[in-house]
């Protein structure tokens, strides 16, 4: 039987819209809903298993991607707004009504500074980038997924076409690589 990943990956994969200029994000709250408005396509969209990323309920998966912070505003109701975890890279700032994550920034020395992660789920428009590959697959384990299922949801997320990595994509590797030994002197500056 298919596994239930994520409802926008499951029943095929969203459709990318060259038109698609940016959207609002909503949380899931029926009254004050938080509001959060981003400029322009996302990137590096892609399923992540870790326990960290908020996932909508029943979902295995995330789906979570990055837009420049100076790009993200939060509009409406953003007193309802919670970091979940202060010592983290990721300042995930959560609707204390509905728990969804929001937005959340990159603030800290790093190769992802600048970057604000998001769940394009939440856009309450259609035409952004779909996920491209699914991160942190093992890490599902760490939230009680039976380590013999494992095979079935690899080849279910290959079948997909969002090829499984137990931690980010090569591309995404190498580009913290690269910054890590240009930091460090190991690669010129
Ligand atoms: N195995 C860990 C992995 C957590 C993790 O490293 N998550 C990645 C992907 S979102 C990350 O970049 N985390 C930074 C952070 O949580 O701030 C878990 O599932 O909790
Ligand atoms: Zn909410
Ligand atoms: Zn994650």
């Amino acid at each position: 039987m298919a596994e239930k990943l994520h409802p926008r990956i499951d029943n095929g994969l969203p459709k990318e819209s060259a038109s698609f200029a940016g959207g609002t994000l909503v949380c899931a709250c029926t009254s004050k809903p938080v509001k959060v408005k981003v400029k322009g396509q996302i990137a590096h969209n892609h399923a992540c298993g870790c326990t960290k990323c908020w996932k909508p309920e029943g979902a295995i998966f995330s789906v979570v991607a990055v837009a420049g912070t100076g790009d993200v505003t939060v509009t409406e109701n953003g007193d309802k707004l919670k970091v979940v975890d202060a010592s983290a890279l990721i300042q995930r700032h959560a609707c204390t009504g509905c728990g969804v994550h929001m937005h959340g920034p990159v603030e800290r020395d790093h190769a992802f500074k600048g970057l604000t992660f998001i769940h394009p789920e939440r856009f309450v428009e259609d035409g952004w980038s779909p996920p491209g590959f699914t991160a942190f697959v093992s890490s599902i384990i760490e939230s009680g997924v039976d380590p013999k299922r494992m095979d079935g949801i690899r080849a279910q997320l290959r079948t997909i076409g969002l090829e499984p990595y137990d931690c980010l994509n090569p591309g995404l590797m190498d580009y913290i690589a690269t910054w890590t030994a240009k930091k460090s002197g190991a690669l010129p500056a």
